[in-house]
């Protein structure tokens, strides 16, 4: 069981209130002046990962106290829950485990007195031999042909992180070309289909529960295209696998169960892509590389369970959050990467964030009067300069922002990298210290105008700064370096749903929608004008019946 403690009526949360109250009156500037020696203090060297969080609005004792803040809501007592197999995920009755799909040290992990690490290894070890016998052209299609192309079918979490992360690793692609079809919009498979030949395609159908209407529907019409290209029934077996927790619902869509990769419902869906879910990953980057992302993965879980408050990476990222949200009012997290291979690392996050800590219900199930998980947003760098960092800069939001940068390029192109990695250090730069009226003015000087065009100009171009950043600067983006990170975001959520005193990994709001939408989709049968809803809800289905 998860403590439940409501971490606004702890003793760190009242001394938090009225340091919260000295701090707001310092700029980070002079906290740099003050303390020469705060970028040592409040940076650290994970590997190969250089975690930056001086550039924020801290000092010693606001970090004493939400290290203080964290001890007192029991997270050490929660990390261990969750290593240690318990069924934290109380709303559902399950453990919460994808530390295990990445577990290299093979340490029995124990759900209901059973070992998962044998079933674990196991489905590597299948991934492994099937992603060889695909890669190497020794799987053949059912006209003898070697596969090209794949084809992830899947939504959420059996979409999100295989996308990413083949995205973020493509400098490692091998051969095959990797597509995914996530919406239920047709136009996204039919799109897809153009693009690929029938004879060398494999589809993975990616699912945990093998039910989502919107899997299974751009499922069903895969297989329709498939059967219509003149295979048979029996060629499916050959162009179809899948990925998914529910063996009978696979045989029963026609898919040979030879075929199928398991996981477990331990694997939360936003969780997933170090199970069975990342076959599309070793099937473009090899299984190798795979093993690689794991093992970055595993040393961040190492990091996690194993390193004092004070020098974790994710419990700082977290606390930090909870900092900016629960006292200043953030009310939104920019993750901005400086690195055009990780453009989808905020998409992703958006579900690993927002469904984890969008709840408003403790875990006592009472509803919190604070804020909890922020809405998470952001685009690569330098193109989100040139379209919202006005906001960040000179907008009336507190907005936290995380730069993320490799040190190396895998695209050395000329002097491209320097000129990405300078505006990556000067947005952070230009953040905190912004720019005075002095500046300005004398800027304006310089610049020969005169005293009245300063007069008119300079409020409009006074930068407040102070605005708080994380700078994280990877050494280069590798399968283990991508795994180390997508774990350290993983565990920041796991902390602040602690300290939230929420449950992190259940998702209950996302059903409302869906029971609503398989109520209205027979009433679209046919061309009877609809009344059993509110006038909008009828209007808008009317409007849509008469057009279509
Ligand atoms: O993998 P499945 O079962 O098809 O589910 C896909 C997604 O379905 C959504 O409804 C859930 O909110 C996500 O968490 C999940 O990842």
């Amino acid at each position: 069981m998860l403590p439940t403690i409501n971490f606004t009526k702890t003793e760190a949360y009242k001394y938090l209130a009225d340091h919260f109250i000295a701090i707001n009156q310092q700029s980070i500037k002079d906290l740099f002046t003050e303390d020469t020696e705060r970028f040592a203090k409040f940076s650290i060297l994970f590997e190969d990962i250089l975690f930056d969080f001086s550039k924020n609005r801290i000092n010693d004792t606001t970090m004493a106290l939400l290290v203080q803040l964290a001890r007192e809501c029991k997270l050490d007592e929660a990390i261990k829950a969750m290593y240690s197999g318990e069924k934290i995920n109380q709303t559902e009755d399950r453990p919460v485990l994808h530390i295990a799909l990445r577990n290299q040290s093979n340490e029995p992990i124990l759900v209901d007195g059973q070992d998962v690490m044998p079933e674990v290894n196991a489905v590597l070890a299948k991934m492994e031999k099937f992603s060889h016998s695909i890669i190497s052209g020794e799987w053949k299609g059912y006209t003898g042909k070697a596969i090209t192309d794949i084809v992830n079918i899947g939504i959420g979490g059996s979409d999100l992180g295989p996308v990413m992360v083949t995205e973020a690793l493509k400098a490692y692609k091998i051969r095959l070309n990797l597509h995914f079809v996530s919406n239920v919009d047709g136009t996204h498979l039919a799109e897809t289909l153009k693009a690929v030949n029938p004879e060398t395609t494999l589809f993975l159908v990616a699912s945990k529960t093998f039910t989502t209407q919107e899997t299974m529907t751009n499922a069903n019409s895969a297989r329709d295209w498939f059967l219509d290209s003149g295979a048979k029934k029996e060629d499916i077996a050959k162009h179809f696998a899948a990925l998914s927790t529910n063996a009978k619902d696979v045989a029963a869509f026609g898919i040979d169960t030879e075929n199928m990769f398991e996981f477990w419902d331990w694997v939360g869906g936003r969780y997933s892509l170090w199970s069975a879910i990342g076959l599309s990953i070793c099937l473009g980057i090899g299984y190798d590389h795979f093993k690689q992302l794991l093992a970055g993965a595993h040393a961040t879980d190492q990091h996690f369970k194993n390193t004092p408050f004070e020098q974790n990476v994710p419990v700082i990222l977290g606390l930090l959050g909870v900092w900016y949200i629960n006292f200043f009012n953030a009310e939104t997290q920019a993750i901005l990467p400086y690195d055009q291979y990780l453009h989808r690392f905020a998409a992703y996050f958006q579900q690993g964030d927002m469904e984890s800590n969008g709840k408003h219900v403790d875990r006592n199930g009472n509803a919190v009067d604070y804020e909890t998980g922020p809405v998470i947003w952001g685009e690569p760098g330098t193109n989100g300069q040139h379209a919202f960092y006005q906001l960040i800069h000179q907008g009336t939001r507190l907005i936290p922002c995380d730069f993320i940068a490799p040190a190396q390029s895998l695209n050395p192109l000329g002097n491209h990298h320097p000129i990405l990695l300078s505006n990556f250090f000067a947005q952070t730069e230009a953040l905190m210290n912004g720019k005075s009226e002095e500046e300005v003015i004398a800027e304006l000087k310089k610049a020969g105008k005169s005293e009245a065009e300063i007069a008119k100009l300079a409020p409009f171009k006074v930068f407040d700064g102070n605005r708080p950043t994380n700078s994280i600067l990877l050494k280069k983006v590798t399968p283990y370096s991508l795994g180390s990170l997508i774990a350290l975001y993983e565990h920041k959520i796991f902390v602040q749903g602690i300290i939230w005193n929420i449950f992190s990994f259940d998702q209950w709001g996302v059903e409302l929608g869906k029971q609503l939408a398989q109520k209205i989709q027979p009433e679209l049968v046919d061309d009877k004008p609809v009344s059993s809803h509110d006038s909008s809800t009828n209007g808008l289905i009317n409007q849509y019946k008469s057009w279509r």
